[in-house]
């Protein structure tokens, strides 16, 4: 690379962490969810984000997007810090990520083809055809037929609505996606096989991803590091083999427990 194109390259393309949050406090009346708390995601990173119910991960996610306001500390998403973003860093960021919430939430008076064309009918102003061939693409991608197209919805299966659900968060290609419980709700094999679709997509797409979830197959199958959340922060932050050999407790037994070892024997 040349001096001019280095200087060229805006500043967002040269960091290495796509997130990351420094002494995060967030709390909901008097109550605490999260202090002094620190997790970063590298860029090409996979990290799972794990901890028992209640501990905050939904609340630390919304905090990243920029639905919840944190009561201290600072969030950085793709080098931008939340507090002092103006309006064309957050269209930016809105355009260089994409988020599979929990239950798809797909519009449900929409087709799967018009649900993964929505964000290119609101981010470009590409013509309608090629928005569509796009969306077409990204439905292929994630294992979709045609004939699944013009269903709505209501007329998918769980597993149907994550696909969809996961086209539509990659339709705009976005460098860093963020996955709610992406395989809360199906069965074993389609976990599974859910789990190897994200694998590939990230290796084939080079995607950074943050997810939420309590399932430890995944956390075998996808994730190249797994952040715990536990004693309201990021207590470990390592790949599951080393997470094995911890000695915090929560993790002791999320690993070794009875469900931890039979994903352990699995992997
Ligand atoms: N809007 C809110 N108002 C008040 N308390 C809230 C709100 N949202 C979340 N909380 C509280 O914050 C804590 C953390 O919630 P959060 O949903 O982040 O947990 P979680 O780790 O995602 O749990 P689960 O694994 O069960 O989904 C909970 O005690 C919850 O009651």
């Amino acid at each position: 690379m040349t001096d001019a194109t280095m200087s060229a390259a805006a500043p967002e393309d040269q960091i290495e962490n796509l997130i990351e949050v420094r002494g995060l406090l967030s709390q909901f009346g008097d109550r605490t969810i999260h202090e002094n708390l620190d997790i970063d995601l590298k860029r090409g990173e996979v990290m799972g984000v794990v901890g028992g119910s209640g501990a905050g991960k939904t609340v630390l996610l919304n905090t990243i997007i920029g639905l919840k306001e944190p009561e201290g500390g600072s969030v950085k998403v793709l080098g931008y810090d939340r507090a002092t973003l103006t309006g064309d860093q957050a269209a930016d960021i809105e355009q260089r990520t994409g988020i599979l919430f929990q239950q798809g939430a797909l519009f449900s008076s929409l087709t799967v083809l018009e649900n993964v064309a929505s964000p290119l009918v609101e981010h470009t102003r590409l013509p309608k055809s090629t928005m569509y061939e796009l969306a077409e693409l990204k439905i292929a991608m994630v294992g979709l037929k045609p004939e699944h197209h013009h269903l709505k919805p209501a007329e998918l299966s769980g597993g149907m609505k994550k696909r969809a659900g996961l086209a539509r968060a990659l339709a705009l290609d976005p460098e860093l996606v963020f996955l709610d419980e992406p395989t809360a709700g199906l069965d074993p094999i389609g976990a599974a096989a859910f789990d190897e679709l994200i694998r590939q997509l990230a290796d084939d797409l080079g995607l950074s991803v943050f997810m939420i979830t309590h399932d430890l197959d995944s956390l075998y199958a996808i994730c190249d590091k797994v952040a715990v959340l536990a004693d309201k922060r990021v207590v470990e932050k390592a790949t599951v083999q080393e997470l094995e050999r911890s000695d915090h407790p929560w993790i002791k037994e999320y690993f070794l427990g009875p469900r931890g070892r039979a994903a352990t024997k699995a992997a």
